[in-house]
């Protein structure tokens, strides 16, 4: 078939009065095809851009697909999530976050060996804490940021993991291709993360670090490492029941803007601790993962609801941004938003009962938000960082942890992509820019 009788788009370029024919695939055009639109002087000279073939430009990535994936598709006009071939609302209902971070990784549900299998394999992992990255997180001030004592302490466990020993020791790539030694990595980075983040909570509270227990889940381990327990010595069975709901939808969101970080960085076939760290650094900022703390910070400074119109106010007079509204790609009501607002009165308890006036006042930010023009007429909705940290702050984690296990629940995803771009075939990441000084 000729490529005019199969889908394209038909480009004319004023300039030269041609006519270019360019093939249309799932719903793209491949952006390199661009490059065969030249201009009059019918030369590409690239270090010139009115010279060169023409090149899209996407300030922000707003329209640019940079990888294939099949782990999440998010229908964003109707707001639905799924995971491999699972629906998020089916998935958060009747499987829990192991299961859920298997399906990621390994593109199926567990059987329960293969469940059973996979949490021995990240317990054990967890059990195994370097020396040199207790001794890194106990180097800083207790009162050090959160986020960037996580970096330094997986900066640790990079620095003696077989996987980022290897890169500068042989030049055939440790993981491209080696399925069976990126699964492994994959648990060892998860594991890295989990231990680092438990470790830096305890760390800034002055209390030791748990040892993980070999046979505990994921989740439950991290709670015990970082002392969350009940009186029998054993994870926190309601903090635990919440999370590996909660988790699930957090695991994964495509390409995020931390994703891509991550993603970028492994294109140059570096290490997944290296490129988790390349991904965090993305995740806590406040546009994207660190919007959960300060839409919180927001609801305390408010303090009650008779505030919020003061503070839509300053919204709208650009002097600050609504934190836990707007979204890059739903323009309907992010879909999470409801189970985490229905999950923090079911896992609130009494003694967190003060903490829920916060809940009164991110219920009328909603409330006032999704009735104002500045807000509908831009289609911003609540997001799911809106309600997630009330709900972290009723479980008992205080504020300077909350981006920290939301960081945390998205690591599955991120590892799901990194084993996934190393099964493809490798092309380093490298945009473009358009130039707009003087060229010389
Ligand atoms: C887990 C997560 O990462 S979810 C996202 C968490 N981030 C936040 O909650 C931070 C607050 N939200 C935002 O800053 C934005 O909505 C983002 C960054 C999430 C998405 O931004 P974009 O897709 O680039 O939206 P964009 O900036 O084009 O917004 C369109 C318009 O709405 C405005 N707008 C968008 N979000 C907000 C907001 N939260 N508060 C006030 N105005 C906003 C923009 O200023 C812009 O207005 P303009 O057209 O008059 O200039
Ligand atoms: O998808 C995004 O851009 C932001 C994100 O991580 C999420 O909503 O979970």
């Amino acid at each position: 078939m000729t490529v005019e009788k199969s889908p394209h788009l038909t480009v004319l370029d004023s300039r030269t009065q041609k006519t270019y024919v360019l093939p249309i695939t799932n719903n793209t055009v491949n952006a390199i095809d661009f490059r065969s639109i030249v201009p009059p002087s019918g030369k590409s000279n690239p270090a010139d851009t009115s010279e060169a073939g023409l090149t899209v430009l996407d300030r922000g990535f707003l329209n640019t697909a940079c990888i294939e994936s099949s782990i999440t598709y998010i229908d964003a006009p109707r707001g639905r999530i799924q995971y491999r071939d699972q629906s998020i609302d089916h998935l958060f209902e009747n499987n829990d976050y192991e299961e859920v971070l298997h399906l990621l990784v390994f593109s199926h549900l567990p059987t329960p060996e293969e469940k059973e299998t996979f949490r021995r394999a990240l317990s054990e992992e967890m059990t195994k804490v370097p020396e040199v990255v207790k001794q890194v997180i106990q180097a800083f001030d207790p009162k050090s940021s959160t986020s960037a004592m996580i970096l330094a302490g997986l900066s640790a466990y990079a620095a003696v993991d077989e996987g980022s020993q290897a890169l500068h020791s042989s030049a055939k790539p440790h993981y491209h291709g080696r399925m069976a030694a990126v699964d492994a990595a994959v648990v060892r980075t998860l594991a890295a993360a989990a231990t680092t983040i438990a470790a830096v909570y305890c760390h800034k509270r002055g209390k030791p670090l748990t040892p993980a227990d070999p046979s505990g889940s994921f989740i439950g381990n991290i709670l015990l490492m970082m002392g969350h327990v009940d009186e029998d010595g054993k994870p926190s069975r309601r903090v635990e029941g919440c999370l590996k709901r909660l988790w699930i939808l957090y695991a994964d969101h495509e390409m995020t803007n931390s994703t891509a970080a991550m993603l970028h960085a492994s294109s140059t076939l570096t290490d997944p601790i290296s490129a988790s760290i390349a991904g965090i650094v993305s995740a806590y900022g406040p546009l994207h993962g660190g919007a959960i703390d300060l839409a919180y910070r927001g609801f305390q400074q408010i303090g009650t609801p008779e505030n919020v119109p003061a503070l839509i106010g300053a919204v709208k007079a650009r002097k600050q941004r609504l934190f836990g509204y707007g979204h890059r790609i739903y323009k309907v009501v992010d879909p999470r938003t409801h189970y985490i607002r229905e999950m923090i009165t079911e896992y609130a308890t009494d003694d967190k009962l003060d903490e829920l006036p916060f809940l009164k006042v991110a219920l009328e930010i909603d409330r006032v938000a999704s009735n104002d023009p500045y807000f509908t007429s831009r289609n911003l909705k609540a997001n799911a960082d809106l309600y997630g940290a009330l709900l972290y702050s009723s479980l008992g984690f205080e504020t300077d942890t909350i981006v920290a296990m939301a960081v945390m629940s998205r690591m599955g995803g991120a590892m799901a992509h990194w084993k996934e771009s190393m099964g493809q075939s490798t092309i380093l990441w490298r945009p473009q820019q358009v130039f707009t000084g003087l060229v010389m």
